[in-house]
């Protein structure tokens, strides 16, 4: 598997001497989906500011495919032609008089001629279910349309790897179950996603791997059931183990389910992995 993207010693302390990050090394994996859970001010948009260059490191280093980042603006526009970054409040990012104007800034300011660019934005809009809401001015529309707007902004540049800052932040389950459903099918076309959260389920329905965050370090790094199974790991950054997660290995552990089966992601895998179950002695003898 290829390094798409490294930090190695990272550390940003804001004025006022407020220490968000330090320490932190981690490498991101070309074709994977990378959660970074942790709760409220452990560092998660901070670190992903740093992904895209919006911050530059007080301390130590970013690495686009093995190569120091460069601040130039020469190496901003490479890092950013290849990694998107999603705010959190989309009305952070939408500033244009119309959806259709909003998607098109970034493959414009590219280079792009208008005709690639219309048709990259078009890609983007169907890709995020907008189509009809080209004329629309973006702050008529309502949070979740407004969130799928900025991701197919950020789409529209055609990045190798989309950073996205709490991306479930004010969806309803809808919304939730939509996201989800967007995000899985870009994972499928081989786009590296990397998310902050602080919800232990939308990582385990998303996530391959999980970098856990608490006060400004990584204090665990690795496929996302051995970090999501860790308990003490997840209450010493101060989140609740998922339920589901701790059931399924209770189930193993008593012999209930095979000691192989695959943790669930979705609501089907969850169907799939108790409808599987062979009768236990218990309930044959009964
Ligand atoms: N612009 C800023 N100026 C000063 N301190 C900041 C600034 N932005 C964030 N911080 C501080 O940096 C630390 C990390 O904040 P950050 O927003 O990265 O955390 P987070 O994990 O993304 O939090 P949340 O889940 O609440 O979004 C916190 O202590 C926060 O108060």
């Amino acid at each position: 598997m290829n390094t798409i993207l490294s930090v190695q010693q990272l550390g940003y302390t804001f004025p006022g001497h407020v220490i968000a990050l330090s320490g932190i090394n981690l490498s991101i994996q070309q074709g994977r989906c990378l959660a970074l859970l942790g709760p409220n001010g452990s560092g998660k948009s901070t670190f992903l500011q740093h992904l895209n260059g919006s911050l530059q490191p007080n301390q130590g280093s970013v690495f686009l495919e093995q190569e120091a980042v460069s601040y130039s603006r020469q190496g901003l526009n490479r890092l950013r032609s290849k990694v998107g970054l999603v705010l959190q409040d989309a009305d952070d990012q939408l500033f244009a008089a119309s959806v259709f104007e909003d998607i098109s800034f970034g493959p414009l300011n590219q280079g792009l001629a208008a005709d690639a660019a219309r048709q990259r934005v078009e890609q983007a809009m169907q890709a995020m279910g907008l189509v009809g809401l080209e004329n629309r001015p973006p702050h008529m529309l309502s949070g979740g349309q407004k969130k799928r707007v900025a991701i197919a902004g950020a789409l529209a540049m055609a990045p190798e790897v989309l950073l996205l800052d709490e991306p479930t932040a004010g969806l309803d389950h809808e919304g939730i179950a939509q996201l989800i459903a967007i995000l899985h099918s870009l994972m499928q076309q081989g786009i590296t996603i990397v998310f902050s959260t602080h919800d232990v389920d939308l990582a385990c329905r998303l996530a391959d791997d999980i970098a856990l965050f608490a006060a400004g370090r990584v204090i665990g790094f690795g496929e996302r059931s051995q970090i999501l199974l860790d308990r003490e790991m997840l209450l010493a950054a101060k989140l609740s183990p998922s339920l589901l997660l701790q059931m399924v290995a209770l189930a193993q552990d008593k012999g209930l389910l095979a000691a192989d089966a695959t943790m669930p992601r979705t609501d089907h895998d969850i169907m799939a992995l108790f409808s599987h179950q062979q009768p236990t002695a218990c309930q044959t003898a009964g």
